[in-house]
Parts: structure tokens; sequence; C-alpha cells
């Protein structure tokens, strides 16, 4: 049987770029495509890529899934929500599994991608680093441990270059924390303070952000009471720690049942 193929979004992105070199490097995937948008020069054309024996690879680019000759088995999308949506469309058409590391979907996009995982494979996490996801079961027992004296503030440090805030990261810390104390995030979470805010209001969970520079991903779960506090955090020094992940996301999801799973499915934790 052939490699599952790839088709990688955003190929010309921060994380595309190093998703389809570990793609071409792999024994177990093929790459035979990405997106860039279309305002893109190299759209409707072709990319030059070189593998790690310096084997030289024309992969075709488009702005369109759908413009691919032959079907996506994984595709696996780092770029932004709207672009997401519409892979989404292709995909249910196609059937095509989906690895989903964008972040900073609505309400309304996040019912869209539970929907398609009705009918086809998803991986979805706003981060897709081993440390991280261990990270959230770690948040989930100190919160179940640890009960309401402790104050949970989540506070998260990207580069200049970030559009969405809170990070899915620090999303994705806040449901395990809201998890463990048994209460939806919904209800507790305050994501700006400013001005007169009144006291902390008890249960709250909360959010702080930092954009500056070139910082990578920085996370930080702080468990505040009166006479102690207790600190979880994770600072990724490379982005090829995502890209690994996402990489063993798409091999773990081609030709799955149809679901939507984390990256603590993928990874058995
Ligand atoms: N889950 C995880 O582990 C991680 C998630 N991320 C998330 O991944 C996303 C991308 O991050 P990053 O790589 O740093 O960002 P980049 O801006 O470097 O990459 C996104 C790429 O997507 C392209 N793009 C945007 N719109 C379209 C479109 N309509 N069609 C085709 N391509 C499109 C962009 O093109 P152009 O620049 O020309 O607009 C760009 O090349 C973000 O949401 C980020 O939060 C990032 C790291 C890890
Ligand atoms: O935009 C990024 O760079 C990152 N985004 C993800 C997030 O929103 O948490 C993951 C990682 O921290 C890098």
């Amino acid at each position: 049987m052939s490699n599952p193929n790839v088709i990688v979004a955003g190929i010309r992105g921060r994380m595309g770029r190093q998703i389809a070199r570990l793609v071409l490097d792999s024994e177990k995937l093929a790459l035979s495509g990405g997106t860039v948008p279309a305002s893109d020069s190299l759209a409707g054309d072709t990319i030059a890529m070189t593998d790690t024996r310096d084997t030289a690879h024309d992969i075709p680019v488009t702005d369109d899934l759908a413009k691919f000759d032959g079907v996506p088995d994984v595709v696996i999308d780092f770029t932004a929500p709207d672009h997401t949506m519409s892979l989404l469309e292709t995909c249910l058409r196609e059937k095509s599994a989906l690895v989903i590391g964008t972040t900073g979907f609505s309400d309304e996009q996040e019912e869209k991608i539970r929907q398609a995982a009705e009918k086809i494979a998803i991986v979805k996490a706003g981060n897709m680093s081993l440390g991280i996801n261990l990270l959230t079961l770690l948040v989930e027992q100190a919160a179940a441990a640890l009960g309401p004296d402790y104050d949970i503030e989540i506070h998260e440090a990207h580069h200049r270059h970030k559009k969405d805030a809170p990070s899915g990261t620090a999303l994705m810390l806040g449901e395990a924390a809201a998890t463990g104390r048994k209460v939806s995030l919904k209800d507790q979470a305050v994501y700006a303070r400013e001005g007169q805010t009144g006291v902390r209001p008890e249960g709250a969970i909360g959010f702080s952000v930092t954009r500056a520079g070139g910082i990578i991903g920085e996370h930080e779960v702080l468990f505040g009471a009166e006479e102690e506090i207790i600190s979880l955090s994770h600072k990724a020094l490379d982005r090829s720690v995502f890209a690994r992940g996402a990489v063993t996301a798409a091999g773990w999801v081609a030709g799955r049942e149809p679901g939507l799973y984390s990256m603590r499915d993928v990874l058995g934790l």
C-alpha cells in the first residue's frame, strides 16, 4: 500500500515550511502539495523544496484545496480560521482527514469543526507539543487537588506576528483547569482587566498576554493562595516541537474513523 498523501495548507508560513520539510523526509507519508493565498505569486505553480538527502522536489501549490488533482488522505492546516473553514468544506466532500493546528476560531467556527468531525477524522490541538499536552494533565490534577483557595492565572507570551489572543494553548490550559475544578471555562474566564475592576471574583480563571519580538511560545499556570504559589510552566525553544507533533498526528489520523481527536489521543496520554 502506498503512503498516505498529505497536503500542507499555508505551506509558505512559519509552521507550514517546517511541516512540509518533515513530510518530505518522512518514510511513512508523501507530500503531494500545499496551499498559499490567492495573492501569492506561486499560486497555481510549484514550489521548489529539497529534502534532507538534498534531493530536489517541485511541490504543486494552489490557493484552493479543491483545485488539486487527486484526493488528499490528510490535510495539515496551520493557517488562519477563514482558510480552515474552506479546507473543512473540501475535506468533507473528499472524505480527507484533517489536522488542525490553527488557533483563534469563533464559537461558530468551533461548532462547524465539531459537526464536520461527525463525518471525517479531525485532530485539533492549539498546541501539538508533547510538553504542553502533558501539562494539560498536570493542570487538571492540580486544579482538582487545590480547590478554590488557589486563584488560577494563566499567562502566555508570543512573538509580535501572532494574530490571536489568548493563545490556543492558553485556552487549552484554561479548559484543563476548568475541568479539574468541575466548572465551565466560559463562566469563569476573565480575559481583560482595566480601571476599577473590583476585587477578584471567586473562582475566576484569569488570562494575561505578552506580545514581543520573536518569543516562540511561553505558558504559565499559576495557583496562588495567601501563603504559597504553585507555578506550572512550559517554554517552546523551537517551532520544530509543534511541527513534529503535527506530522505524528497526520500519520495517526490517516484512515481513521470520523471523530474529533486531541493530541492527547494521538500521544496516548
Ligand atoms: N497548534 C500548534 O501547535 C501551533 C499552532 N500555530 C497556529 O498556526 C497558525 C499559523 O501560525 P504561523 O505558521 O506562525 O503563521 P504564518 O502567518 O507564518 O503562516 C500562516 C500561513 O498561512 C497562509 N494563509 C493565510 N490565509 C491563507 C489562505 N486563505 N490560503 C492559503 N494560505 C493562507 C499565510 O500566507 P500569508 O502570510 O501570505 O498571508 C501564511 O503563509 C496560527 O493560528 C498559530 O496560532 C502555530 C504554531 C504551533
Ligand atoms: O502562533 C504561534 O506561534 C503559536 N500558536 C499556538 C497557540 O496559539 O497557542 C501554539 C504555540 O504556542 C505557537
